[in-house]
């Protein structure tokens, strides 16, 4: 008999996910919100010429949302729920892979075109799920391509489900299980608002949780008052074309790779905050002052810009690499809580909307 295949490697640095509501205008019908797209793709290119930070877009994973790409058409004829026999079902299984796989075809090329060796990677042939739970991944298809030096462009798709006949996997859930089997050292959101905040952001008031804790023993998450007070109520709502969950989803997911030890980002797209959560990880947060990075979170400092092991001297790199940012990051951190079940009371903390 063969010898068992060993583990695969690490190879995945950094995984971002851009959503479908930064790159498209999510209620208009297949409407590219240009502009972001555009800023991501350079930023992203950027981050790859930096020899001040030694640093490429190597070992980096793109996943990005459907937006008004998918959303509509999945919505409009009932994909999530199968059945594929159903002949309208199968009709709009191929429309939503259509539209989305033309979204992929835009963000690919403008990676492309900014000198990225960005590939296409669709989920559909290389994911299955089973009642909507991934049951085969697609991950070994991901580490081949990072091994090869390319920078795979998955997306949020329609796929086959063992149970329903198809549903929609949703971008945010492929995040979540290529950080389980890939294991990098960090996880970006990047969305079309600066966070999560304590309430729908267009509502007068609503404040961005600065930081998100997740509890190691069952995974539950919880972000408390910077008094240290009482637990945040949170409300979330979703568009109504949404298939996945919107943001609830996304925190969901987020909270499942934190508990992994991976640190998960959320920032706006095309903003300097989501540029420099995509460059640093969640060293951004020891540069623009929300969050001091305690010394027994050293893991999460190890390889997320050129390795050194002192916290002084990397600071310093960081804040030089950080220098475009000059306010305080703007975005939400999610993260695991230490070894004692305790967080650091100087993490906790809200920021206003504006
Ligand atoms: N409490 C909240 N905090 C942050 N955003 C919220 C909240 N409640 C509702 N939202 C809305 O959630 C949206 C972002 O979630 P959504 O899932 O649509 O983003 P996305 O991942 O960029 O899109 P896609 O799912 O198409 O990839 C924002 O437009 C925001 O208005
Ligand atoms: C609607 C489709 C095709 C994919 C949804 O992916 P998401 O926008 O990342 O939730």
């Amino acid at each position: 008999m063969a010898p068992e295949a060993p583990a695969p490697k690490a190879v995945a640095h950094r995984i971002i996910k851009l959503g479908g509501a930064a790159i498209t205008h999510k209620s208009q019908l297949e409407t590219l919100q240009q502009d972001v797209l555009r800023r991501v793709c350079l930023s992203l290119a950027k981050d790859a010429t930096d020899v001040d930070l030694g640093r490429t877009t190597d070992g980096t994973v793109l996943v990005h949302g459907a937006g008004s790409f998918g959303h509509h058409l999945a919505s409009d004829y009932g994909v999530a729920r199968g059945p594929l026999v159903d002949p309208r079902v199968r009709h709009g299984f191929a429309l939503t892979r259509a539209s989305v796989t033309r979204l992929n075809g835009y963000v690919v090329e403008g990676l492309v075109s900014a000198g990225i060796p960005a590939v296409g990677l669709s989920p559909l042939g290389h994911y299955t799920t089973s009642a909507r739970e991934v049951s085969v991944t697609g991950a070994s298809a991901v580490a081949d391509c990072l091994r090869a030096g390319l920078v795979p462009v998955l997306h949020g798709d329609a796929v086959l489900d063992e149970q329903l006949g198809c549903t929609i996997l949703s971008g945010d859930t492929l995040v979540r299980d290529l950080a389980e089997q890939l294991r990098p050292q960090y996880v970006v959101f990047l969305t079309n608002v600066a966070g999560v905040y304590d309430r729908p952001p267009e509502e007068e008031g609503a404040r961005l949780l600065r930081r998100i804790v997740v509890r190691r023993k069952d995974g539950s998450w919880r972000v408390t008052a910077a008094d240290g007070g009482s637990e945040v109520d949170i409300r979330m709502t979703a568009d109504t074309h949404d298939v996945t969950g919107g943001i609830a989803l996304k925190v969901e997911e987020a909270a499942r790779v934190a508990r992994l030890g991976v640190p998960v980002l959320i920032a706006q797209a095309g903003s300097e905050d989501g540029a420099a959560a995509c460059r640093l990880g969640p060293l951004v947060t020891v540069n623009h002052g929300i969050v001091p990075l305690a010394s027994s979170e050293p893991q999460w400092s190890s390889g997320c810009l050129a390795a050194t092991s002192d916290m002084a001297e990397q600071q310093q790199v960081n804040a030089e690499a950080g220098q475009q940012c000059a306010t305080a990051w703007r975005g939400t951190l999610i993260v695991l809580e230490d070894d004692e079940g305790l967080e650091n009371e100087a993490l906790g903390g809200m920021g206003s909307a504006g």
